[in-house]
């Protein structure tokens, strides 16, 4: 496996397109493009790197499958009353679909679906409550106190937030927002802007490759059904309207962010953890997507077969 990594790593070293870093978040356009992580973790705790697999970067869309788990753990079955479980065929960030299905988003994983789960989660708590509730799964889950909010990202998010803000305003109209639309926009821009490199992002997946738990810890984090669903819903929606894209490529569960970063789970075999600054137009990690469809490749892990 580490001659598989070392591998991937150095071939997307010698590529020359690397897609084009995320402008609209300011902050993030000044992360130099020329980064390659990738992290493998197995269930037996064997983890293999390759690349800047210690370089903190934005996980943005990612923390929405962490949030969507701790929803259900809240909520269970009622998070389905909040957010639907079909992929959008839309960009992450639109609006257009929200007002044919009454404010209710198509999946927990476009901007309005996650930001409708930072209101289920919030429940009347304050944001700064939430957010530590967040950041504590987070760390357990990675098995690192180190892991903090990159203040930075979370202002520069919420400075040029117009078109989440637009989105979590429209869904409160139908009075939907259990909390005022501050709070939940805080509470969702908090939670994009957490900071993780490759090795604590793919150690924190782990529990979906895993049947639902956590081996680092032995916690069970969900029941095996319910880490089949999320499974399920990053295979179909975690790519936003390339999701169907990454299923023909990789053929793997996976979560994409903004920042570079995509999580894909190998269930019964390894949690992936990836990272190249560089997006394609539809937003999803350029060099990201290509080392993962090596990886499949080499190993046969896809759920589809070799
Ligand atoms: N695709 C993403 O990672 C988007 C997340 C980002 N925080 C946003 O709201 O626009």
């Amino acid at each position: 496996m580490q001659q598989i990594v070392d591998d991937i790593a150095a071939q997307m070293a010698s590529k020359s397109d690397k897609g084009a870093v995320a402008s609209y978040i300011p902050q993030l356009a000044c992360v130099d493009p020329n980064q390659f992580a990738i992290s493998v973790a197995l269930p037996d705790g064997s983890l293999y790197s390759a690349g800047c697999s210690e370089t903190l970067f934005s996980i943005q869309s990612i923390s929405k499958v962490f949030t969507l788990t701790l929803a259900l753990g809240k909520l269970g079955e009622r998070v389905w009353t909040r957010v639907g479980r079909e992929p959008s065929g839309d960009p992450f960030n639109s609006i257009v679909q929200l007002e044919h299905e009454h404010g209710k988003p198509r999946n927990p994983f476009v901007n309005a679906g996650a930001i409708a789960i930072a209101d289920a989660i919030l429940h009347g708590h304050q944001p700064k409550e939430t957010l530590a509730e967040i950041l504590r799964f987070m760390r357990f889950m990675a098995n690192d106190e180190s892991i903090t909010i990159d203040e930075k990202v979370a202002r520069s998010e919420l400075e040029t937030g117009d078109r989440n803000a637009s989105l979590a305003h429209f869904m409160a109209s139908f009075g939907h927002f259990e909390n005022s639309v501050d709070a939940v926009l805080g509470t969702y821009f908090h939670h994009c802007s957490i900071a993780m490199n490759t090795i604590q992002l793919a150690t924190s997946g782990l529990f979906l490759a895993n049947d639902g738990i956590n081996p680092t810890t032995g916690y069970r984090v969900v029941s095996s059904n319910r880490a089949k669903r999320i499974n399920s819903l990053m295979l179909m929606c975690g790519h936003y309207d390339g999701s169907g894209e990454f299923a023909f490529r990789v053929g793997l569960p996976g979560k994409s962010g903004v920042g570079g970063g995509i999580l894909a789970v190998a269930p019964g075999k390894a949690s992936i953890a990836v990272w190249s600054p560089g997006l394609d137009p539809i937003g999803n990690s350029k060099l990201g997507t290509q080392a993962l469809e090596l990886l499949v490749k080499r190993t046969g892990w896809s759920v589809f077969g070799k």
